[in-house]
């Protein structure tokens, strides 16, 4: 123990208090103590980094007293904490050891000792299914506001304790308001501290093509196995279950199957289910057993902290008044607002030119029209694409690899992306049945080509103008 009037502790002894915080720390406890560190002591106040906001708020809100206990013992005095985020704390921390077979348990889940946060950095073990879930979207990278606070709060306690805390937790909302990204953080949490959770995600779509084809191959027994055997399952887009009469059946049971066995349910849906009226009524009823809250249109201070965190993610400076301007005429769909930092990212890199509030004013005049908004369809994207490049629809929608005809389709899928509401799947089948990650992909080669090619770049701005316009 160390000398009792030493009031500024060597490297050495903090490093010993450390040790005895981890010690004193039960399992759950310990493994986010594992992935923070104390990095200094000043008087009475021990300063701990962490590697995210998530990791903070969950040591202050639920390990402060153990923590602060557990240093006061140790220094002999009362101690309190103070706790810092540094991100680059997550390059330094192991990736945890691949999950070990056989399961410990069947029914509960156990949480991992000593798992670190991790996040696209610190990629974990390769987990079949992993690569559905979109690595960006984590708890971590969530900006909570007040628009979303209640479902962030609700996603999270899910999330520490699937099955128990609110079963099925249903999150609705307008489009591009972060349901998706709050769907994909609860199963990157589950899978990264829980051992062996089998965490499914899927969208209503998959989930319903899928039935459709095991029907017909006469495969329903293993599509079950992969619907029923797992710990968590996530459904995105539960409104397109409407009207979709055999597979709301096998739903049913399906949800039934899991809940009895209290596995987690989590959905996602663009309206409240009461809205949902081509339901069954005893499938809504049983979405009504658990949470159902909103996400709603972030304000603007909200819209500028994603703004901010977005462009730290993707290592863009941008000045606070850029931030503030786009935040501020962006206001609806966060999908758009991270669409106009891609442009006006794209367009300064490829001008050599620091983005400034008139570099941001020009790019942005083409974004956003100056009359009412008309409402954009695929249909439109693929019409205007299709007659810009001088190609015909059904090429357009086609197979054909020819680098024209790539570039063409990946900007109308990226157009699709950034222009409407349409989810992945729905943006593949628009293009003639593709897969949700052939549009994924398409949406990213574009924004980087806008970045390298000014030739990209112009096709894009120009062809979103003709797309504006042809709707008035
Ligand atoms: N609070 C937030 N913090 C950071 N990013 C956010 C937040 N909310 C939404 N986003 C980002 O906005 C984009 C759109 O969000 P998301 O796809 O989750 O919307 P959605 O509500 O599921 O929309 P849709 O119903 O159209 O699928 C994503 O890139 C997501 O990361």
């Amino acid at each position: 123990m160390p000398n009792e009037h030493e009031l500024t502790p060597t490297d050495e002894t903090l490093a010993k208090a450390w040790r005895h915080v981890l010690d004193q720390a039960d399992k759950n406890s310990r493994a986010w103590l594992k992935s923070s560190h104390p990095l200094t002591v000043h008087e009475t106040i021990v300063l701990i980094a962490v590697p995210s906001e998530f990791a903070r708020e969950r040591l202050e809100s639920r390990q402060r007293s153990e923590i602060e206990q557990a240093l006061s013992d140790f220094f002999h005095r009362s101690m309190r904490m103070a706790v810092t985020v540094q991100p680059d704390l997550e390059l330094d921390l192991q990736p945890p050891d691949p999950p070990a077979a056989p399961k410990v348990t069947p029914t509960e889940l156990t949480r991992r000792e000593a798992a670190p946060v991790v996040t696209s950095t610190a990629p974990a073990v390769e987990r079949p299914d992993v690569d559905r879930l979109n690595p960006k979207y984590t708890f971590d990278n969530f900006v909570i506001g007040d628009s979303n606070r209640f479902a962030h709060a609700a996603a999270a306690a899910v999330a520490e304790s699937p099955g128990k805390a609110y079963n099925p937790l249903l999150i609705y909302g307008d489009s591009g308001l972060g349901k998706t990204h709050l769907l994909h953080a609860i199963g990157h949490y589950v899978r990264d501290y829980f051992e062996d959770a089998r965490v499914k995600y899927v969208s209503t779509e998959e989930l319903t093509n899928d039935f459709i084809n095991a029907i017909s191959e006469n495969r329903t027994t293993a599509f079950r196995r992969t619907y029923r055997d797992v710990d968590v399952l996530l459904i995105d887009d539960i409104q397109f279950l409407e009207s979709k009469i055999q597979t709301q059946e096998e739903f049913f049971h399906t949800f039934n199957t899991l809940h009895n066995a209290q596995k987690q349910i989590v959905m996602t849906s663009d309206r409240h289910p009461k809205a949902l009226e081509a339901l069954e009524p005893r499938l809504r009823s049983r979405f009504e057993w658990g949470l159902i809250t909103d996400v709603q249109p972030p304000d603007l201070e909200t819209r500028i902290a994603i703004l901010k965190r977005k462009a730290a993610s993707e290592r863009l400076l941008l000045p606070p008044e850029v931030l503030e301007f786009i935040g501020s005429r962006i206001q609806t769909n966060i999908r758009e607002l991270e669409g106009a930092l891609i442009r006006v990212t794209a367009f300064a890199s490829l001008n050599r030119q620091d983005v400034d509030l008139n570099l941001t004013e020009v790019v942005l005049k083409d974004l956003i029209p100056t009359g009412p908004e008309a409402e954009v369809t695929a249909s439109t994207i693929i019409q205007e694409t299709a007659k810009y490049f001088g190609i015909g629809i059904d090429d357009l929608i086609g197979t054909s690899r020819t680098q024209t005809l790539v570039t063409a389709r990946q900007i109308a899928m990226y157009l699709c992306r950034e222009l409407t509401d349409l989810s992945l799947p729905k943006i593949g089948q628009e293009f003639g049945g593709k897969d949700h990650t052939t549009v994924m992909h398409a949406d990213r080669k574009v924004r980087q080509l806008m970045r390298e090619r000014r030739s990209v770049y112009n096709q894009v701005t120009e062809l979103t103008n003709n797309i504006k316009q042809s709707g008035h």
